[in-house]
């Protein structure tokens, strides 16, 4: 794709375009990905038109049991919708004026630079801009300005990634044997969490993201056509295949405890490639900040005690590592 002059200038002086993966951004022999492992093709991939069918509801529970994670194809959120958002976030990130940009001042938005995210001395190879989801109408006002249409098009995609967030949780509530509306009112899109991931000369070198659970219930992300997420399965990392158009589902650590760890919350990363640019989009489906996170009753008996305290969401966000300070406040909570 041709750039044109604009974007080709911010692009040669920006950090990435370099010949060799700077000192900073080096990782420790024993946390670098090294030789990319090929697509795992065990990782099930779920038709979810079929979603009023029992035997989806056990594809999804068998793959939440043993994987932590599965993708939905034939979702309902049309492959335009996808793009689109796509687009606007990568048209974001080629902004000469990205840091800077707001809203006059109540901005709710955060980018973080490859910088933003060292951690003990080592920098990450991405960039990334977060922000709240809900309630939608409040939220959106604040959202980035620029480029033009951006509120436009990502309350369309939170609105749709919300319905199938919903329609996947009602599967797991029947898989798990919990009644049908279990999470409805208690859940929602709370933060859309986007990342760029330069082109890097030495992947083998560098970790987009670090390896860790999410605190969400579940997290549905939209990776395109470009690899790079890592999943920790039996001790070895295995690498979720790119298909057009699907979202990855992984259950977060608040659906395990939930589940009274039936389901299991699964550690995974993201690598980098040397030959393009890897846009990804994670929507964190969450608890409300007051609901109480505990084993569901239905699903602690005298065989199968409770395995997890019960904790406010709200004092588990501010009780974790996983949010950053802005995150933190993003919740709500
Ligand atoms: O970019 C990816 O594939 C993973 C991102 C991720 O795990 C996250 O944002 O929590
Ligand atoms: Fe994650």
């Amino acid at each position: 794709m041709e750039m044109d002059s604009t974007a080709a200038a911010n692009y040669a002086s920006n950090w990435f375009n370099v010949q060799n993966v700077p000192k900073s951004y080096v990782f420790p022999e024993e946390v670098r990905p090294g030789e990319l492992p090929p697509v795992c093709h065990t990782l099930p991939v779920i038709d979810i038109t079929k979603s009023v069918q029992a035997d989806t509801v056990q594809h999804i529970m068998k793959a939440s049991r043993e994987f932590g994670f599965f993708q939905v194809i034939n979702h309902g959120v049309p492959a335009e919708i996808l793009l689109d958002t796509a687009k606007v976030l990568r048209d974001f990130f080629e902004m000469p004026e990205k840091e800077s940009s707001d809203s006059g001042g109540k901005r709710n938005w955060v980018y973080g630079g490859s910088t933003s995210f060292t951690r003990n001395g080592f920098d990450l190879w991405r960039e990334n801009l977060k922000h709240p989801c809900y309630p939608l109408k409040d939220c959106m006002e604040h959202w980035p300005e620029k480029p033009t249409g951006y509120r436009e098009v990502v309350s369309t995609y939170v609105t749709e990634v919300n319905k199938l967030g919903n329609t996947i949780l009602q599967l797991i509530s029947r898989g798990l044997g919990l009644e049908v509306g279990y999470f409805d009112g208690i859940s929602g899109v709370e933060i859309l969490s986007a990342n760029n991931y330069p082109p890097c000369p030495d992947p083998s070198l560098t970790l987009g993201v670090l390896k860790h659970h999410d605190p969400s219930l579940i997290t549905i992300l939209y990776q395109g056509n470009v690899p790079g997420l890592q999943v920790l399965k039996d001790g070895v990392w295995i690498s979720v295949g790119a298909i057009p158009n699907a979202f990855v589902v992984n259950i977060g650590n608040q659906l395990e405890i939930i589940s009274n760890g039936i389901v299991r919350s699964a550690l995974h990363r993201a690598v980098t490639n040397s030959s393009e640019a890897r846009l990804s989009i994670a929507a964190f489906i969450n608890p409300s900040p007051n609901f109480i996170v505990e084993p569901a009753q239905a699903l602690v008996t005298e065989l199968s005690p409770a395995q997890y305290k019960p904790t406010l969401y709200k004092e588990f966000v501010n009780g974790t590592n996983a949010f950053g300070p802005h995150t933190k406040a993003m919740q709500r909570a």
